[in-house]
């Protein structure tokens, strides 16, 4: 199963694995022909109804891969609304062949010819509420016709992820539908076939640029506020985490650390609010003020970089995921404590391999060889009920059901630092996403801003150069 917001991301990153959606319209269409040969004879009347998106575009091509067919294509609109330059190349490479073509501007003009099948390509899963004119209009006319109605992806005017319609929508013998089954078509009373359109299956199992559309496509959270619980042993992390955070849209970020090394981590960047708690560790004492400030401001904590594992820390950390019900990211020395607690919080935990083992996750020989251990990462996560993200060369990404790799970064990544940018980044975008989603969009950001940086910096990296990156790296320049 698969839901449109995600088949528009295997979309992308097909796109950028070099599969672009002109081919994948291409097989669409061919596998619309077919189904069209599986209902009737070489011969028979084809009628192609197309709306002016990408699912007209299928139809454009189907026809075609018709011509032992008597077809003609019915444009719902004038051509220069056709919405997509793929959509219009196909339009336009029937215009100039020898291709019956119409085009429907009124419904009132519209007469479905005699024929023995319908095609409805006039919708696809870019519908939104109820079908409008002419489409409504040519909606009854096809259900009232006697022609066998093939649908193109989803029958017209049907929301593929609920099977609901808004008003009137096609009903269909057949579906024709790509890729996967979508939710929404189970409920429907048609033959539904799901056609191979030549994803690659690594546009599915590999984060990237089409897993980024939440943060790019969505607005971010009104008030998103990154709270880093670290330092001590080590100020950097924390500054580095909360500046992360700050990168990847938090408005405010505040690291709460020991009094004795706040001034250092504020010395490290003013941008920081950092708030001083007396002892130079985190105590158990401190924990019910922290999760009081985190959660009347509703923050996303990260809780671990540079706390180091005092016993009183680590009892510290456990406590105060005990009491905290709000989203976290967890990382560095807090992680082996998850496992041990009961927690209402909602989790992404970031394990390095040696880390993961501590958790109690599978014990990696090597960081090359996480990707192999997928599975079992995959069913350490859905026992733990939290999304792991366990980072290596190949990140692999999963919430028990799940399960991505990213690839991005580069071999200048392995300095210290990045892991305590991949927590605030991973912070900053959990304040307005899925955690899931959130944890794939922070691992592929990472690395892309390592990425965009290589030709300047190689293995001469620092953490603290992804800073600047990570903006573009979130927002994009790696779209189709
Ligand atoms: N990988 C894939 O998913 C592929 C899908 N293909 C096909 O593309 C469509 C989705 O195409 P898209 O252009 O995004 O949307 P539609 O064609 O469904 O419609 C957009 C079009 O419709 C207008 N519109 C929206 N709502 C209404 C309404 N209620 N009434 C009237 N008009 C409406 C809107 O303004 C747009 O202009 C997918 O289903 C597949 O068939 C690719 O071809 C292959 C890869
Ligand atoms: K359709």
């Amino acid at each position: 199963m698969i839901t449109s917001e995600r088949m528009a991301q295997v979309d992308a990153n097909a796109a950028a694995l070099g599969v672009p959606r002109k081919q994948l319209m291409e097989s669409s269409g061919n596998a619309v022909a077919r189904e069209v040969r599986a209902v009737a004879d070489p011969g028979a009347r084809v009628a192609v109804v197309a709306g002016r998106g990408n699912n007209g575009g299928d139809g454009f091509v189907a026809v075609r891969f018709l011509d032992d067919y008597d077809t003609s294509v019915h444009l719902l609109g004038r051509e220069e609304t056709i919405a997509t330059d793929i959509a219009r190349e196909n339009w336009a490479a029937l215009r100039q062949g020898d291709y019956r073509t119409e085009t429907v501007t009124d419904s009132r003009d519209f007469e479905l010819p005699d024929c023995d099948v319908i095609v409805d390509a006039m919708l696809g899963t870019g519908v939104t509420g109820a079908l409008r004119e002419p489409e409504a209009t040519v909606a009854e006319r096809i259900n009232e016709s006697e022609a066998t109605v093939v649908a193109v992806d989803v029958p017209s005017g049907v929301n593929a992820d609920t099977g609901e319609a808004e008003g009137t929508a096609v009903s269909a013998d057949r579906v024709v539908t790509f890729h996967d089954r979508k939710p929404g078509l189970d409920s429907l009373d048609a033959e539904v076939t799901v056609a191979d359109i030549g994803i690659p299956a690594a546009a599915e199992e590999f984060v990237g640029p089409g897993d980024m559309r939440p943060v790019r496509r969505g607005s971010g959270a009104e008030d998103a506020r990154a709270y880093v619980v670290g330092g001590g042993p080590y100020t950097g992390a924390p500054a580095l985490a909360a500046q992360a955070a700050l990168r990847a849209g938090a408005n405010l970020s505040f690291v709460a650390a020991p009094g004795p090394v706040a001034p250092q981590i504020q010395g490290y960047a003013e941008d920081l609010i950092v708030q001083a708690y007396e002892g130079d560790h985190l105590a158990p004492e401190q924990v019910p003020d922290l999760v009081e400030t985190a959660e009347s401001y509703d923050d996303v904590v990260v809780l671990g970089p540079g706390l180091g594992n005092a016993d009183e820390t680590l009892d510290a950390a456990a406590q105060f995921l005990e009491s905290f019900s709000g989203p976290a990211v967890v990382d560095a020395d807090a992680l082996p404590v998850v496992p041990e607690v009961e927690t209402d919080a909602t989790l992404v935990c970031t394990p390095n391999r040696k880390e993961l083992a501590k958790m109690g996750g599978p014990d990696v020989e090597s960081a090359d060889a996480l990707r192999e251990h997928a599975d079992e990462i995959e069913s350490f996560a859905a026992d733990l009920g939290h999304v792991v993200l366990a980072k290596a060369k190949d990140d692999v990404i999963t919430d028990g059901e799940r399960t991505r790799v990213s690839r991005a970064g580069t071999s200048g990544m392995t300095v210290g630092g990045t892991g305590d940018t991949l927590a605030g980044t991973t912070a900053g975008l959990l304040a307005a996403h899925d955690p899931f989603e959130s944890a794939c969009m922070a691992a592929y950001a990472n690395g892309r801003a390592a990425e965009l940086l290589d030709d300047d910096r190689r293995d001469g990296l620092l953490a603290s150069d992804l800073l600047d990156a990570l903006p573009r790296a979130i927002w994009g320049d790696d779209d189709e």
